[in-house]
């Protein structure tokens, strides 16, 4: 019998941070926020990133986005050098998708040009039916034509995550997404998300203040406190 049949290969890494270190010039010098964040996901994995507010959740987000600088460590993505001290690959050449807590819908734009702002290189009817999936998945099929004053909160939500989905990035990073909504609301959307992540094997990252979403959605979930590592445990 092949031996090496029965080792179990260690889980690919799709996304990992490597003791990153991020912080903001002062004129009193660097405030370190961030002091050695590590962690290796696997593709389709999502994180959760806990913690008091200031503690730097949405600095690691935007690091990885590419609109802050590593003071140390590496974050990679995909076998690809995202950023190190010294080097940092355009924020568009990154191939991450963002979603924020307040929409950033825009507002002169329907619905169905919300979701088709980030798909300018393709043809018109490859955008078209590009719109016309990320809709039915986000489970707004008939909402293209619509302003986004006109929807609610939840529904924005939605579209904000079909917008972000749309241009197909390798990794989605979500900042405290749900966090305008009312608790129902949240709780379900939360799931909903989880759900449409988990059916297309999307790696993400979460960021929010709140434990009862980051264990309905995590495969890992990161605490932070300020000015210590961050501490990352494994969900089932
Ligand atoms: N551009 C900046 N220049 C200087 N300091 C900043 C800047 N952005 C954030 N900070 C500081 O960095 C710290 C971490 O901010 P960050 O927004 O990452 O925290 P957070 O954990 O996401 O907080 P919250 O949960 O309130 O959104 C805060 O003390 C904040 O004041």
């Amino acid at each position: 019998m092949n031996t090496h049949s029965r080792i179990a290969s260690p889980p690919a890494s799709f996304l990992s941070l490597e003791g990153v270190c991020l912080g903001y010039d002062t004129p009193a010098g660097l405030n370190e926020i961030v002091r050695d964040c590590s962690v290796t996901l696997a593709r389709g994995e999502i994180a959760c990133l806990l913690g008091p507010s200031g503690c730097g959740k949405s600095t690691i987000l935007r690091a990885i986005a590419g609109f802050e600088p590593l003071r140390a460590g590496a974050i990679r993505l995909n076998g690809k050098t995202l950023a190190t001290p010294r080097t940092a690959l355009a924020p568009e050449r990154r191939n991450v998708g963002m979603v924020f807590q307040d929409y950033a819908l825009f507002p002169h734009l329907t619905v169905a040009q919300n979701i088709a702002f980030g798909l300018r290189g393709q043809s018109r009817r490859e955008r078209d039916k590009c719109v016309a999936r990320m809709l039915e998945l986000v489970g707004l099929p008939l909402a293209g034509a619509a302003w986004p004053h006109e929807l609610s909160g939840g529904q924005q939500q939605r579209v904000a995550l079909a917008r972000a989905l749309a241009p197909a990035p390798q990794l989605l990073l979500l900042d405290e997404p749900f966090s305008s909504l009312d608790s129902d609301l949240r709780e379900r959307l939360a799931t909903e998300v989880r759900d449409i992540l988990r059916a297309l094997n999307h790696t993400a990252i979460l960021v929010t203040h709140n434990m009862a979403e980051a264990q309905a959605m995590a495969t890992r979930i990161g605490t932070m406190a300020p000015g210590r590592p961050v501490q990352w445990v494994s969900c089932a």
